[in-house]
Protein backbone atom coordinates (compact mmCIF):
# COMPACT_ATOMS: atom_id res chain seq x y z
CA UNK A 1 0.00 0.00 0.00
CA UNK A 2 1.11 3.45 -0.84
CA UNK A 3 1.35 5.72 2.45
CA UNK A 4 0.94 9.90 2.61
CA UNK A 5 4.70 11.04 2.04
CA UNK A 6 6.08 14.38 3.26
CA UNK A 7 9.74 14.70 1.57
CA UNK A 8 12.42 16.63 3.40
CA UNK A 9 14.85 18.47 1.08
CA UNK A 10 18.20 18.18 2.75
CA UNK A 11 20.16 21.61 2.51
CA UNK A 12 22.95 20.18 4.92
CA UNK A 13 21.55 20.83 8.02
CA UNK A 14 22.92 19.28 11.35
CA UNK A 15 18.99 18.54 12.48
CA UNK A 16 17.83 16.98 9.20
CA UNK A 17 17.16 13.15 10.46
CA UNK A 18 15.59 14.75 13.04
CA UNK A 19 13.34 16.80 11.09
CA UNK A 20 12.55 12.89 9.36
CA UNK A 21 11.91 11.42 12.30
CA UNK A 22 9.60 14.30 13.94
CA UNK A 23 7.20 14.17 11.00
CA UNK A 24 7.38 9.98 11.57
CA UNK A 25 6.26 10.33 15.29
CA UNK A 26 3.24 12.47 13.53
CA UNK A 27 2.42 9.21 11.75
CA UNK A 28 3.29 10.55 8.29
CA UNK A 29 5.71 9.21 6.15
CA UNK A 30 8.64 10.74 5.46
CA UNK A 31 11.80 10.18 3.17
CA UNK A 32 14.74 12.80 3.09
CA UNK A 33 16.38 13.64 -0.64
CA UNK A 34 19.21 16.15 -1.43
CA UNK A 35 17.94 19.84 -2.76
CA UNK A 36 19.91 18.81 -6.21
CA UNK A 37 16.26 16.13 -6.62
CA UNK A 38 14.67 16.91 -10.20
CA UNK A 39 11.61 18.81 -9.91
CA UNK A 40 9.67 16.04 -11.84
CA UNK A 41 11.25 13.29 -9.57
CA UNK A 42 9.63 15.12 -7.20
CA UNK A 43 6.59 15.53 -8.84
CA UNK A 44 5.99 12.22 -9.61
CA UNK A 45 6.43 11.17 -5.92
CA UNK A 46 3.09 13.23 -5.17
CA UNK A 47 4.15 14.27 -1.81
CA UNK A 48 1.85 15.40 0.07
CA UNK A 49 4.37 18.14 1.78
CA UNK A 50 7.33 19.39 1.52
CA UNK A 51 9.87 20.62 3.84
CA UNK A 52 13.33 22.67 3.58
CA UNK A 53 16.02 21.83 6.05
CA UNK A 54 18.40 24.37 7.44
CA UNK A 55 22.11 24.31 6.52
CA UNK A 56 26.00 26.07 6.98
CA UNK A 57 25.38 28.04 3.60
CA UNK A 58 24.19 31.64 3.31
CA UNK A 59 20.95 32.01 0.77
CA UNK A 60 22.54 35.57 -0.85
CA UNK A 61 25.67 33.63 -2.25
CA UNK A 62 26.00 32.51 -5.73
CA UNK A 63 27.46 29.10 -4.69
CA UNK A 64 24.61 28.38 -2.16
CA UNK A 65 22.72 25.49 -2.60
CA UNK A 66 19.49 26.41 -4.46
CA UNK A 67 16.21 24.53 -6.05
CA UNK A 68 14.44 25.56 -8.83
CA UNK A 69 11.54 28.21 -8.58
CA UNK A 70 9.03 25.84 -10.07
CA UNK A 71 8.71 23.59 -6.81
CA UNK A 72 7.06 26.70 -5.36
CA UNK A 73 4.49 26.61 -8.27
CA UNK A 74 3.28 22.75 -8.27
CA UNK A 75 0.63 23.06 -5.72
CA UNK A 76 2.80 21.38 -3.08
CA UNK A 77 2.22 23.17 0.67
CA UNK A 78 6.27 23.84 1.65
CA UNK A 79 7.45 24.41 4.86
CA UNK A 80 11.09 26.32 4.99
CA UNK A 81 13.14 25.74 8.41
CA UNK A 82 16.34 28.26 9.18
CA UNK A 83 18.10 27.95 5.83
CA UNK A 84 14.91 26.47 4.37
CA UNK A 85 12.99 29.53 4.85
CA UNK A 86 15.85 32.04 3.73
CA UNK A 87 16.21 30.24 0.33
CA UNK A 88 13.17 30.41 0.19
CA UNK A 89 12.56 33.77 0.59
CA UNK A 90 15.56 34.41 -1.68
CA UNK A 91 14.26 32.76 -4.86
CA UNK A 92 10.74 34.49 -4.27
CA UNK A 93 12.25 37.78 -4.15
CA UNK A 94 12.57 38.38 -0.67
CA UNK A 95 15.81 40.21 0.81
CA UNK A 96 18.59 37.66 2.80
CA UNK A 97 21.14 39.52 4.35
CA UNK A 98 24.23 38.66 6.76
CA UNK A 99 22.78 39.53 10.70
CA UNK A 100 25.38 41.75 12.59
CA UNK A 101 26.84 40.44 15.55
CA UNK A 102 24.00 41.86 17.93
CA UNK A 103 21.41 40.41 15.64
CA UNK A 104 23.04 36.71 15.37
CA UNK A 105 20.57 34.37 17.71
CA UNK A 106 21.72 30.89 19.15
CA UNK A 107 19.83 28.84 21.93
CA UNK A 108 16.36 29.68 23.57
CA UNK A 109 14.97 32.86 22.04
CA UNK A 110 11.50 34.77 23.04
CA UNK A 111 9.37 35.13 20.34
CA UNK A 112 6.16 36.47 19.56
CA UNK A 113 3.54 34.93 17.50
CA UNK A 114 0.98 36.01 15.08
CA UNK A 115 -2.37 34.06 14.25
CA UNK A 116 -1.30 31.41 11.47
CA UNK A 117 -2.07 28.21 10.73
CA UNK A 118 0.57 26.50 12.04
CA UNK A 119 0.50 28.58 15.29
CA UNK A 120 -2.40 26.74 16.24
CA UNK A 121 -3.03 25.61 19.76
CA UNK A 122 0.37 27.36 20.84
CA UNK A 123 0.38 28.81 24.60
CA UNK A 124 4.57 29.45 25.47
CA UNK A 125 7.06 31.40 23.30
CA UNK A 126 10.34 30.24 23.70
CA UNK A 127 11.82 29.04 20.41
CA UNK A 128 15.58 27.68 19.74
CA UNK A 129 17.29 29.51 17.18
CA UNK A 130 20.91 28.92 15.21
CA UNK A 131 21.05 31.41 12.69
CA UNK A 132 23.38 34.43 11.26
CA UNK A 133 21.46 35.92 8.40
CA UNK A 134 17.97 37.16 8.64
CA UNK A 135 15.06 38.48 6.04
CA UNK A 136 14.35 41.91 5.92
CA UNK A 137 12.44 41.87 2.94
CA UNK A 138 9.76 39.78 2.70
CA UNK A 139 9.04 38.41 -0.66
CA UNK A 140 5.79 39.44 -2.58
CA UNK A 141 2.57 37.71 -0.90
CA UNK A 142 3.89 37.23 2.37
CA UNK A 143 3.51 38.37 5.71
CA UNK A 144 5.59 38.10 8.55
CA UNK A 145 3.52 36.14 10.94
CA UNK A 146 6.41 36.06 14.06
CA UNK A 147 9.16 38.56 15.41
CA UNK A 148 11.78 38.29 18.07
CA UNK A 149 13.79 41.23 19.52
CA UNK A 150 16.43 40.98 16.91
CA UNK A 151 14.69 39.12 13.57
CA UNK A 152 11.23 41.14 12.06
CA UNK A 153 10.84 37.67 10.22
CA UNK A 154 11.32 34.87 12.58
CA UNK A 155 8.59 33.20 10.55
CA UNK A 156 6.35 33.86 7.25
CA UNK A 157 3.47 32.80 5.65
CA UNK A 158 1.74 32.76 1.99
CA UNK A 159 -1.12 30.97 3.31
CA UNK A 160 -3.14 31.30 0.06
CA UNK A 161 -0.42 29.42 -1.79
CA UNK A 162 0.43 27.18 1.23
CA UNK A 163 3.73 28.59 1.88
CA UNK A 164 5.24 28.48 5.26
CA UNK A 165 8.79 29.24 6.76
CA UNK A 166 10.35 29.48 10.28
CA UNK A 167 13.88 30.90 11.21
CA UNK A 168 13.92 28.48 14.38
CA UNK A 169 14.18 24.99 14.22
CA UNK A 170 10.96 23.30 15.43
CA UNK A 171 12.09 19.79 15.36
CA UNK A 172 15.21 20.04 18.57
CA UNK A 173 13.67 19.24 21.76
CA UNK A 174 14.42 22.63 23.25
CA UNK A 175 12.37 24.31 21.08
CA UNK A 176 8.83 24.77 22.75
CA UNK A 177 5.76 23.08 21.18
CA UNK A 178 8.03 22.94 17.96
CA UNK A 179 6.47 19.41 17.37
CA UNK A 180 3.11 21.41 17.78
CA UNK A 181 4.44 23.33 14.39
CA UNK A 182 5.27 20.70 12.39
CA UNK A 183 2.24 19.02 13.75
CA UNK A 184 0.00 21.86 12.39
CA UNK A 185 2.25 22.18 9.47
CA UNK A 186 1.04 18.36 8.49
CA UNK A 187 -2.47 18.40 9.33
CA UNK A 188 -3.79 22.17 9.24
CA UNK A 189 -1.72 22.71 6.19
CA UNK A 190 -0.93 19.50 3.95
CA UNK A 191 -4.11 17.87 5.13
CA UNK A 192 -2.30 14.49 5.71
CA UNK A 193 -5.07 11.89 7.41
CA UNK A 194 -1.68 10.24 9.21
CA UNK A 195 -1.22 6.67 8.00
CA UNK A 196 1.75 5.44 9.01
CA UNK A 197 1.66 3.59 11.70
CA UNK A 198 3.27 0.51 13.09
CA UNK A 199 0.22 -2.35 12.85
CA UNK A 200 0.37 -0.68 8.58
CA UNK A 201 4.13 -0.75 8.35
CA UNK A 202 3.79 -4.65 9.46
CA UNK A 203 0.96 -6.06 7.24
CA UNK A 204 2.27 -4.13 4.34
CA UNK A 205 5.88 -5.59 4.96
CA UNK A 206 4.60 -8.80 5.20
CA UNK A 207 2.85 -8.67 2.23
CA UNK A 208 5.30 -7.64 0.22
CA UNK A 209 8.22 -9.81 1.68
CA UNK A 210 5.77 -12.48 0.41
CA UNK A 211 5.82 -11.39 -2.84
CA UNK A 212 9.20 -10.68 -3.24
CA UNK A 213 10.58 -13.47 -1.96
CA UNK A 214 7.41 -16.30 -3.14
CA UNK A 215 8.99 -20.13 -2.07
CA UNK A 216 12.69 -19.14 -2.78
CA UNK A 217 14.84 -19.92 0.36
CA UNK A 218 16.52 -17.01 2.97
CA UNK A 219 19.61 -17.03 4.53
CA UNK A 220 19.76 -14.30 7.78
CA UNK A 221 22.96 -13.10 9.81
CA UNK A 222 21.63 -12.96 12.79
CA UNK A 223 23.56 -11.20 15.95
CA UNK A 224 20.35 -11.28 18.44
CA UNK A 225 21.08 -7.22 17.96
CA UNK A 226 17.64 -5.42 17.69
CA UNK A 227 17.95 -4.51 14.09
CA UNK A 228 19.12 -8.28 12.60
CA UNK A 229 16.59 -9.62 15.34
CA UNK A 230 13.37 -7.30 14.04
CA UNK A 231 14.07 -8.34 10.47
CA UNK A 232 14.59 -11.87 10.98
CA UNK A 233 11.41 -12.13 12.86
CA UNK A 234 9.20 -9.80 10.33
CA UNK A 235 11.16 -12.21 7.40
CA UNK A 236 10.16 -14.94 9.44
CA UNK A 237 6.39 -14.36 10.54
CA UNK A 238 6.46 -13.78 6.09
CA UNK A 239 7.81 -17.05 5.12
CA UNK A 240 8.43 -19.73 8.28
CA UNK A 241 10.74 -22.33 7.41
CA UNK A 242 12.10 -21.23 3.93
CA UNK A 243 14.31 -18.97 6.57
CA UNK A 244 17.44 -20.07 8.00
CA UNK A 245 19.40 -17.82 10.56
CA UNK A 246 23.04 -18.03 11.33
CA UNK A 247 24.44 -16.92 14.51
CA UNK A 248 27.96 -16.89 14.74
CA UNK A 249 29.20 -17.51 18.63
CA UNK A 250 33.19 -16.55 17.90
CA UNK A 251 34.05 -16.44 21.64
CA UNK A 252 33.47 -12.65 21.12
CA UNK A 253 30.28 -12.04 23.06
CA UNK A 254 29.16 -11.19 26.23
CA UNK A 255 28.17 -13.47 29.50
CA UNK A 256 25.47 -15.98 28.52
CA UNK A 257 24.95 -13.93 24.97
CA UNK A 258 25.38 -17.17 22.99
CA UNK A 259 22.82 -19.09 24.85
CA UNK A 260 20.00 -16.17 25.31
CA UNK A 261 20.40 -15.43 22.01
CA UNK A 262 19.70 -19.19 20.83
CA UNK A 263 17.33 -19.60 23.43
CA UNK A 264 14.87 -16.76 22.73
CA UNK A 265 14.84 -17.60 18.72
CA UNK A 266 14.34 -21.10 19.50
CA UNK A 267 11.63 -21.37 22.16
CA UNK A 268 9.69 -17.99 21.38
CA UNK A 269 10.40 -18.07 17.50
CA UNK A 270 10.87 -21.24 16.63
CA UNK A 271 12.87 -20.47 14.02
CA UNK A 272 15.83 -22.33 11.72
CA UNK A 273 18.59 -21.50 13.51
CA UNK A 274 22.22 -22.58 13.10
CA UNK A 275 24.88 -21.22 15.84
CA UNK A 276 28.42 -21.43 14.52
CA UNK A 277 30.34 -21.65 17.84
CA UNK A 278 33.47 -20.90 16.70
CA UNK A 279 35.61 -19.92 19.17
CA UNK A 280 38.19 -21.08 19.01
CA UNK A 281 38.97 -20.20 15.22
CA UNK A 282 38.38 -16.90 16.16
CA UNK A 283 40.88 -16.62 18.65
CA UNK A 284 43.60 -18.30 16.77
CA UNK A 285 43.14 -15.82 14.29
CA UNK A 286 43.89 -13.11 16.73
CA UNK A 287 46.34 -14.14 18.47
CA UNK A 288 49.45 -11.85 18.51
CA UNK A 289 47.65 -9.25 16.83
CA UNK A 290 47.35 -5.84 18.57
CA UNK A 291 46.45 -2.98 16.09
CA UNK A 292 43.25 -2.40 16.31
CA UNK A 293 42.35 -2.34 12.50
CA UNK A 294 44.29 -5.39 12.10
CA UNK A 295 41.75 -6.97 14.28
CA UNK A 296 38.73 -5.71 12.90
CA UNK A 297 39.97 -7.04 9.28
CA UNK A 298 40.35 -9.95 10.90
CA UNK A 299 37.01 -10.38 12.59
CA UNK A 300 35.32 -9.29 9.51
CA UNK A 301 36.55 -11.17 7.31
CA UNK A 302 36.25 -14.58 9.63
CA UNK A 303 32.34 -14.00 9.75
CA UNK A 304 32.64 -13.88 5.69
CA UNK A 305 34.27 -17.62 5.66
CA UNK A 306 32.10 -18.73 8.24
CA UNK A 307 28.98 -17.24 6.39
CA UNK A 308 30.40 -18.82 3.41
CA UNK A 309 30.39 -22.37 4.64
CA UNK A 310 27.28 -22.45 6.58
CA UNK A 311 25.09 -21.34 2.97
CA UNK A 312 27.03 -23.75 0.81
CA UNK A 313 26.20 -26.39 3.77
CA UNK A 314 22.67 -25.23 2.72
CA UNK A 315 22.55 -25.06 -1.00
CA UNK A 316 22.01 -22.83 -2.81
CA UNK A 317 20.07 -19.66 -1.34
CA UNK A 318 18.28 -17.18 -3.05
CA UNK A 319 17.97 -14.26 -0.97
CA UNK A 320 20.13 -12.80 2.26
CA UNK A 321 18.40 -10.59 4.74
CA UNK A 322 19.86 -7.15 6.26
CA UNK A 323 19.62 -5.13 9.38
CA UNK A 324 20.33 -2.19 7.40
CA UNK A 325 18.28 0.59 8.72
CA UNK A 326 17.61 4.33 7.61
CA UNK A 327 19.78 6.26 9.26
CA UNK A 328 22.79 3.82 7.62
CA UNK A 329 21.25 4.23 4.38
CA UNK A 330 21.40 7.80 4.76
CA UNK A 331 25.14 8.13 6.37
CA UNK A 332 25.87 5.67 3.05
CA UNK A 333 25.01 8.63 1.09
CA UNK A 334 27.93 10.85 2.59
CA UNK A 335 31.09 9.51 0.72
CA UNK A 336 33.92 12.13 1.88
CA UNK A 337 34.37 11.46 5.26
CA UNK A 338 37.70 9.71 6.38
CA UNK A 339 37.64 6.18 7.54
CA UNK A 340 38.06 6.32 11.37
CA UNK A 341 37.21 3.22 11.85
CA UNK A 342 36.36 -0.45 8.95
CA UNK A 343 33.25 -1.32 10.51
CA UNK A 344 32.50 -4.95 10.26
CA UNK A 345 29.62 -5.39 7.96
CA UNK A 346 28.49 -8.96 7.17
CA UNK A 347 26.27 -6.62 5.59
CA UNK A 348 27.83 -6.65 2.22
CA UNK A 349 28.81 -10.63 2.23
CA UNK A 350 29.45 -12.49 0.23
CA UNK A 351 29.71 -10.95 -2.43
CA UNK A 352 30.49 -13.99 -5.06
CA UNK A 353 27.58 -15.68 -3.80
CA UNK A 354 24.61 -15.21 -6.02
CA UNK A 355 22.03 -13.72 -3.31
CA UNK A 356 19.41 -10.85 -3.34
CA UNK A 357 19.45 -8.62 -0.87
CA UNK A 358 16.31 -8.06 1.02
CA UNK A 359 16.42 -4.98 3.68
CA UNK A 360 12.96 -4.82 5.01
CA UNK A 361 13.96 -2.15 7.73
CA UNK A 362 15.22 -0.10 5.27
CA UNK A 363 13.18 2.98 5.53
CA UNK A 364 13.06 3.05 9.57
CA UNK A 365 15.17 4.68 12.05
CA UNK A 366 15.89 2.70 15.48
CA UNK A 367 13.01 4.10 17.79
CA UNK A 368 10.68 2.48 14.58
CA UNK A 369 12.35 -0.53 14.79
CA UNK A 370 11.80 -0.98 18.15
CA UNK A 371 8.15 -0.01 18.18
CA UNK A 372 7.79 -2.95 15.25
CA UNK A 373 10.23 -5.29 17.27
CA UNK A 374 7.54 -5.17 20.41
CA UNK A 375 5.09 -5.10 18.36
CA UNK A 376 5.97 -8.26 16.86
CA UNK A 377 6.52 -10.21 20.04
CA UNK A 378 9.71 -9.92 21.14
CA UNK A 379 10.82 -9.53 24.20
CA UNK A 380 11.99 -5.87 26.27
CA UNK A 381 15.34 -7.53 27.00
CA UNK A 382 15.89 -7.64 23.67
CA UNK A 383 14.71 -4.91 22.15
CA UNK A 384 15.88 -2.12 24.44
CA UNK A 385 19.34 -3.87 24.28
CA UNK A 386 22.17 -1.31 23.86
CA UNK A 387 24.07 -1.36 20.64
CA UNK A 388 27.15 -4.00 20.60
CA UNK A 389 29.57 -4.52 17.85
CA UNK A 390 29.66 -7.12 15.74
CA UNK A 391 33.68 -7.59 16.48
CA UNK A 392 32.31 -7.68 19.78
CA UNK A 393 34.86 -8.18 22.82
CA UNK A 394 37.56 -8.04 20.12
CA UNK A 395 37.91 -4.59 19.96
CA UNK A 396 36.97 -4.10 23.58
CA UNK A 397 39.66 -6.09 25.16
CA UNK A 398 42.50 -3.81 24.08
CA UNK A 399 46.26 -5.13 22.82
CA UNK A 400 46.21 -8.70 22.18
CA UNK A 401 42.36 -10.69 22.56
CA UNK A 402 42.75 -14.01 24.91
CA UNK A 403 40.94 -16.26 26.70
CA UNK A 404 41.60 -15.24 29.59
CA UNK A 405 40.86 -11.05 29.34
CA UNK A 406 37.94 -11.70 27.56
CA UNK A 407 36.63 -13.78 30.65
CA UNK A 408 37.71 -10.91 32.79
CA UNK A 409 36.03 -8.50 30.83
CA UNK A 410 32.80 -10.71 30.62
CA UNK A 411 32.55 -10.51 34.00
CA UNK A 412 33.01 -7.47 34.37
CA UNK A 413 30.70 -6.03 31.98
CA UNK A 414 28.08 -8.49 33.91
CA UNK A 415 28.58 -6.53 37.09
CA UNK A 416 28.21 -2.76 35.35
CA UNK A 417 25.34 -4.10 33.50
CA UNK A 418 23.54 -5.73 36.30
CA UNK A 419 24.16 -2.51 38.56
CA UNK A 420 22.65 -0.12 35.81
CA UNK A 421 19.47 -1.89 35.53
CA UNK A 422 19.01 -2.71 39.30
CA UNK A 423 19.68 1.31 39.45
CA UNK A 424 16.96 2.26 36.64
CA UNK A 425 20.00 3.75 34.59
CA UNK A 426 19.87 1.13 31.96
CA UNK A 427 17.16 2.81 29.47
CA UNK A 428 18.29 6.03 29.80
CA UNK A 429 21.96 5.67 28.46
CA UNK A 430 22.36 4.54 25.09
CA UNK A 431 24.92 2.51 25.69
CA UNK A 432 27.32 0.98 28.12
CA UNK A 433 29.88 -1.27 28.59
CA UNK A 434 33.22 -1.97 30.11
CA UNK A 435 36.58 -2.27 28.48
CA UNK A 436 39.59 -4.45 29.05
CA UNK A 437 43.07 -1.78 28.58
CA UNK A 438 46.26 -3.39 28.77
CA UNK A 439 47.64 -2.57 31.41
CA UNK A 440 48.17 -4.31 34.93
CA UNK A 441 48.36 -2.34 38.37
CA UNK A 442 49.81 -3.15 41.74
CA UNK A 443 46.98 -3.21 44.70
CA UNK A 444 46.54 -3.88 48.31
CA UNK A 445 43.63 -6.75 48.88
CA UNK A 446 43.41 -8.42 52.71
CA UNK A 447 47.44 -7.23 53.33
CA UNK A 448 48.55 -8.85 50.16
CA UNK A 449 49.77 -7.00 47.08
CA UNK A 450 48.04 -8.25 44.03
CA UNK A 451 48.56 -7.14 40.34
CA UNK A 452 45.98 -7.61 38.22
CA UNK A 453 44.17 -6.11 35.46
CA UNK A 454 42.29 -2.53 35.35
CA UNK A 455 39.27 -2.16 34.28
CA UNK A 456 37.42 0.56 32.06
CA UNK A 457 34.40 1.52 31.98
CA UNK A 458 32.21 3.42 29.72
CA UNK A 459 28.22 4.90 29.64
CA UNK A 460 27.03 7.53 27.09
CA UNK A 461 24.10 9.50 25.77
CA UNK A 462 23.70 9.75 21.97
CA UNK A 463 20.71 9.54 19.34
CA UNK A 464 22.29 7.74 16.91
CA UNK A 465 26.20 7.30 17.49
CA UNK A 466 27.56 9.27 15.37
CA UNK A 467 28.51 12.00 18.41
CA UNK A 468 27.74 11.37 21.93
CA UNK A 469 28.60 13.10 25.73
CA UNK A 470 29.54 10.92 28.22
CA UNK A 471 26.75 9.65 30.72
CA UNK A 472 26.78 11.74 34.39
CA UNK A 473 26.66 8.69 36.31
CA UNK A 474 25.78 9.37 39.94
CA UNK A 475 28.71 8.73 42.20
CA UNK A 476 27.17 6.29 44.23
CA UNK A 477 26.93 3.61 41.52
CA UNK A 478 29.71 4.18 40.40
CA UNK A 479 31.28 3.31 43.86
CA UNK A 480 28.85 0.52 43.64
CA UNK A 481 30.73 -0.68 40.27
CA UNK A 482 33.74 -0.10 41.27
CA UNK A 483 33.47 -2.25 44.88
CA UNK A 484 31.75 -5.28 43.13
CA UNK A 485 34.02 -5.24 40.34
CA UNK A 486 37.11 -5.45 42.24
CA UNK A 487 35.50 -7.44 44.69
CA UNK A 488 34.22 -9.74 42.57
CA UNK A 489 36.40 -10.07 39.39
CA UNK A 490 39.65 -12.77 39.49
CA UNK A 491 41.97 -10.99 38.03
CA UNK A 492 40.78 -7.15 38.57
CA UNK A 493 42.11 -4.80 41.09
CA UNK A 494 41.18 -1.09 39.79
CA UNK A 495 38.41 0.57 37.98
CA UNK A 496 38.61 3.84 35.45
CA UNK A 497 35.24 5.84 34.56
CA UNK A 498 35.64 7.09 30.99
CA UNK A 499 35.06 11.11 30.74
CA UNK A 500 35.59 11.71 27.32
CA UNK A 501 33.04 12.88 24.68
CA UNK A 502 32.44 11.75 20.99
CA UNK A 503 34.21 13.55 18.97
CA UNK A 504 37.13 13.71 20.11
CA UNK A 505 36.96 9.92 21.43
CA UNK A 506 34.77 7.36 19.97
CA UNK A 507 32.57 5.42 21.53
CA UNK A 508 34.24 2.22 21.61
CA UNK A 509 38.26 2.31 22.69
CA UNK A 510 39.49 0.64 19.43
N1 LIG B 1 27.57 -12.71 16.01
C1 LIG B 1 26.96 -12.49 14.83
N2 LIG B 1 26.44 -13.51 14.12
C2 LIG B 1 25.83 -13.30 12.95
N3 LIG B 1 25.67 -12.08 12.39
C3 LIG B 1 26.17 -11.03 13.03
C4 LIG B 1 26.84 -11.17 14.28
N4 LIG B 1 27.21 -9.92 14.70
C5 LIG B 1 26.79 -9.07 13.75
N5 LIG B 1 26.16 -9.72 12.75
C6 LIG B 1 25.55 -9.11 11.55
O1 LIG B 1 26.07 -7.81 11.36
C7 LIG B 1 25.01 -6.87 11.24
C8 LIG B 1 25.44 -5.52 11.75
O2 LIG B 1 25.59 -5.52 13.15
P1 LIG B 1 24.99 -4.32 14.02
O3 LIG B 1 25.56 -4.46 15.39
O4 LIG B 1 25.17 -3.05 13.26
O5 LIG B 1 23.41 -4.57 14.01
P2 LIG B 1 22.55 -5.46 14.99
O6 LIG B 1 23.46 -6.33 15.79
O7 LIG B 1 21.51 -6.18 14.21
O8 LIG B 1 21.80 -4.43 15.90
P3 LIG B 1 22.41 -3.51 17.06
O9 LIG B 1 22.81 -2.24 16.36
O10 LIG B 1 21.26 -3.32 17.97
O11 LIG B 1 23.56 -4.21 17.70
C9 LIG B 1 23.87 -7.50 12.00
O12 LIG B 1 22.61 -6.98 11.58
C10 LIG B 1 24.04 -8.96 11.67
O13 LIG B 1 23.46 -9.22 10.42
O1 LIG C 1 28.14 -3.41 14.08
C1 LIG C 1 29.13 -2.76 14.39
N1 LIG C 1 30.32 -3.12 13.88
C2 LIG C 1 31.48 -2.52 14.19
O2 LIG C 1 32.55 -2.90 13.70
C3 LIG C 1 31.39 -1.43 15.10
N2 LIG C 1 32.31 -0.58 15.64
C4 LIG C 1 31.63 0.27 16.46
N3 LIG C 1 30.33 -0.01 16.43
C5 LIG C 1 29.24 0.67 17.14
O3 LIG C 1 28.97 1.88 16.43
C6 LIG C 1 28.69 2.96 17.35
C7 LIG C 1 29.71 4.07 17.14
O4 LIG C 1 30.96 3.57 17.54
P1 LIG C 1 32.33 4.35 17.51
O5 LIG C 1 32.07 5.70 18.10
O6 LIG C 1 33.26 3.53 18.34
O7 LIG C 1 32.72 4.41 16.06
C8 LIG C 1 28.76 2.33 18.73
O8 LIG C 1 27.44 1.95 19.08
C9 LIG C 1 29.64 1.11 18.54
O9 LIG C 1 29.39 0.09 19.50
C10 LIG C 1 30.14 -1.05 15.59
N4 LIG C 1 29.02 -1.70 15.23
N1 LIG D 1 20.86 26.71 10.91
C1 LIG D 1 20.75 27.26 9.69
O1 LIG D 1 20.05 26.76 8.82
C2 LIG D 1 21.60 28.46 9.43
C3 LIG D 1 21.26 29.18 8.16
C4 LIG D 1 22.30 30.21 7.76
N2 LIG D 1 23.55 29.55 7.49
C5 LIG D 1 22.45 31.24 8.88
O2 LIG D 1 23.47 31.30 9.53
O3 LIG D 1 21.54 32.00 9.13
MG1 LIG E 1 25.00 -5.58 17.01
Amino acid sequence: MKHELVLVVDFGGQYNQLIARRVRENNVYCEIIPYTTDIDKIKAMNPKGIIFTGGPNSAYLENSPKIAKEIFEIGVPILGICYGIQVMSHILGGNVRKGTNAEKEYGKTEIAYNESAIFEGISTNIVWMSHTDLIDKLPEGFKSIAQTKDCPVAAMENAEKKLYGVQFHPEVEHCQEGDKVLKNFLYNVCGVSGDWTTDSFIADKIKELKETIGDKKVLCALSGGVDSSVAAVLVHRAIGDNLTCVFVDHGLLRKNEGDDVERIFRDKFDMNLIRVNCEDRFLGKLKGITEPEAKRKIIGEEFIRVFEEESNKLGKMDFLVQGTIYPDVVESGHGEAATIKSHHNVGGIPEDIEFQIVEPLRELFKDEVRKIGLELGIEEGLIFRHPFPGPGLGIRVIGEVTKEKCDILREADAIYMDILKEHGLYREIWQAFATLPDVKTVGVMGDERTYAYLVGIRAVTSSDGMTSDWYKMPYDVLEKISNRIVNEVDGANRVVYDITSKPPGTIEWE
